[in-house]
């Protein structure tokens, strides 16, 4: 009793004592922006996962995440996504997903809790963060985004550089972990899969077309966004809107 009045006391309705049950039911707020290649994999397992949560989307373009009131109440990072959950503010996608799996909200089946397996879907989630997100989101950002923002195309020698270092990290996607597999950490699909998905799917905004050059990534972009849909071709409503390039419904 005196822990729940002390609960009380600084905030958290949810710590009734056993049997009382909560008055208020404070839920999980999640801020995204469907721009944002981690966001829409977040989004895509929350929906998933079946976790209820309080939409909060955060518009980039706008600058809406770069508000004081964002910074002191949201995320003293000024990034999505982001979450508040009961209380706690948490940023950056991976420390979110393991966060949730810990609180029993993602199926095994997305994110293993055995440990032999769970290694290696892990290894997947660092690798991709300085090698495949780093240099697809710097592909995109200079070939898409800061032309938009400035005006300015950067030159062609430029883009060659950009485009290799990308694909220097498509090369061992397609050679290395899509190599004896279907999908990247085995022969099921995981988070692993829906986050390097959703890096790749930004490069149709430069133009870019993964498909052509790499046959075992386009035939695990099929079975990725199969394995999602209808939660994967939601999250990139605006990505193939706004590149024109929405694959064929029947796949
Ligand atoms: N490592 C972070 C990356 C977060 C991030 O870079 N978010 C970008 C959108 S993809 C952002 O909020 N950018 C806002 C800005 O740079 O002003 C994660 O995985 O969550």
């Amino acid at each position: 009793m005196l822990q729940w009045l002390w609960n009380l006391f600084n905030g958290d309705p949810n710590s009734l004592p056993l049997g009382l049950g909560p008055k208020v039911k404070m839920s999980l707020k999640y801020y995204y922006d469907l721009m944002s290649q981690p966001s829409r994999a977040l989004h895509i397992i929350l929906k998933m996962s079946n976790v209820q949560f309080e939409d909060c989307p955060v518009a980039l373009r706008k600058g809406e995440h770069m508000t004081e009131e964002f910074k002191q109440n949201v995320n003293r990072f000024q990034r999505v996504p982001c979450i508040i959950d009961d209380g706690l503010k948490l940023a950056e996608s991976i420390a979110i997903l393991r966060y949730l799996s810990a609180k029993g909200k993602i199926p095994e089946y997305l994110y293993p809790k055995y440990f032999l397996e769970q290694a290696r879907v892990d290894e997947f989630l660092e690798w991709q963060h300085i090698t495949l997100r780093i240099t697809c989101s710097i592909y995109f950002r200079s070939i898409w985004l800061d032309p938009l923002l400035t005006g300015v195309r950067p030159s062609n020698e430029k883009i060659e550089k950009l485009k290799n270092l990308m694909e220097a990290n498509l090369d061992i996607i397609e050679n290395i972990w899509l190599q004896k597999t279907d999908f990247l950490t085995g022969q099921r699909l995981t988070v692993a899969d829906i986050f390097a998905a959703c890096e790749i799917e930004q490069t149709r905004l430069a133009d870019y077309d993964v498909r052509i050059k790499y046959p075992k990534i386009k035939a695990w972009l099929k079975r990725v966004r199969a394995g999602c849909n209808p939660h994967y071709d939601n999250a990139h409503t605006y990505i193939y809107k706004i590149s024109g390039t929405a694959p064929n419904a029947k796949l």
